[in-house]
């Protein structure tokens, strides 16, 4: 169900991608700005996800302070190590960039990539568990956003839901901005 799930949408993402618009970051870009100051969670984009680098060079530039996720060790939480752009990246444990060196620190935002979102803020990502995982260790210590960030041909109403789950707050698009804050 899962692997059938992530197949389909992978293909969708990788489609949406080679025909993404230049300004695919914009609305992200707009949310970010009501986080200015704040430490905000990136990524660097791997394969087809979506470039959100352009949204957090802004808000690095609004003043927020910037930071990515680094890989412990399977089946534990992410940690996130501050980051100025330009700073130098090294390959992770599962070939995705990230910092290597740089002081650890909470974010009160999290930009998170997956392969499916539907509306009521459910997500499927890689099967890591990896997103899950930190965003429950995070709120389990005080508030944080959970902003994912795809194509809207990642939408797919019908994911199997999970009982260790994350839900999103926020999903942006290309196009459009879903608040699912109370
Ligand atoms: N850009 C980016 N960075 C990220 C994530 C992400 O999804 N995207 N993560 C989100 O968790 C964390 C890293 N987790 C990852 C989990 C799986 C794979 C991955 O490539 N999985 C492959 C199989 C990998 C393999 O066999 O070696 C796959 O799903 O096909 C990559 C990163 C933190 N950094
Ligand atoms: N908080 C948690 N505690 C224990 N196990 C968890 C937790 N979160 C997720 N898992 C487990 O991790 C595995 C992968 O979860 P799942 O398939 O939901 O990952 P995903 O959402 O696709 O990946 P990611 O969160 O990395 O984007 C599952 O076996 C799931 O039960």
């Amino acid at each position: 169900m899962k692997a059938a799930a992530r197949a389909a949408a992978a293909q969708r993402r990788a489609d949406a991608h080679a025909a993404a618009p230049a300004d695919a970051a914009a609305h992200l870009q707009s949310v970010l700005a009501d986080f200015a100051g704040q430490t905000i969670s990136g990524y660097v984009p791997i394969r087809t996800e979506i470039d959100l680098m352009p949204a957090l060079l802004a808000a690095h530039g609004a003043g927020s302070t910037i930071c990515l996720p680094v890989i412990d060790a399977p089946a534990t939480p992410l940690r996130f190590r501050a980051w100025q752009p330009g700073g130098a990246l090294a390959a992770g444990a599962l070939n995705t960039q990230e910092p290597a060196e740089g002081a650890f620190v909470r974010p009160d935002v999290v930009v998170l990539p997956l392969l499916a979102f539907a509306t009521d803020g459910r997500r499927l990502g890689y099967g890591g568990g990896f997103y899950d995982r930190t965003l429950h260790a995070l709120r389990a210590a005080g508030p944080v956003i959970a902003i994912g960030f795809a194509y809207d041909a990642q939408l797919d109403e019908d994911l199997p839901i999970d009982p260790n789950d994350q839900p999103l707050d926020l999903i942006v698009t290309e196009t459009r901005i879903i608040d699912l804050r109370g």
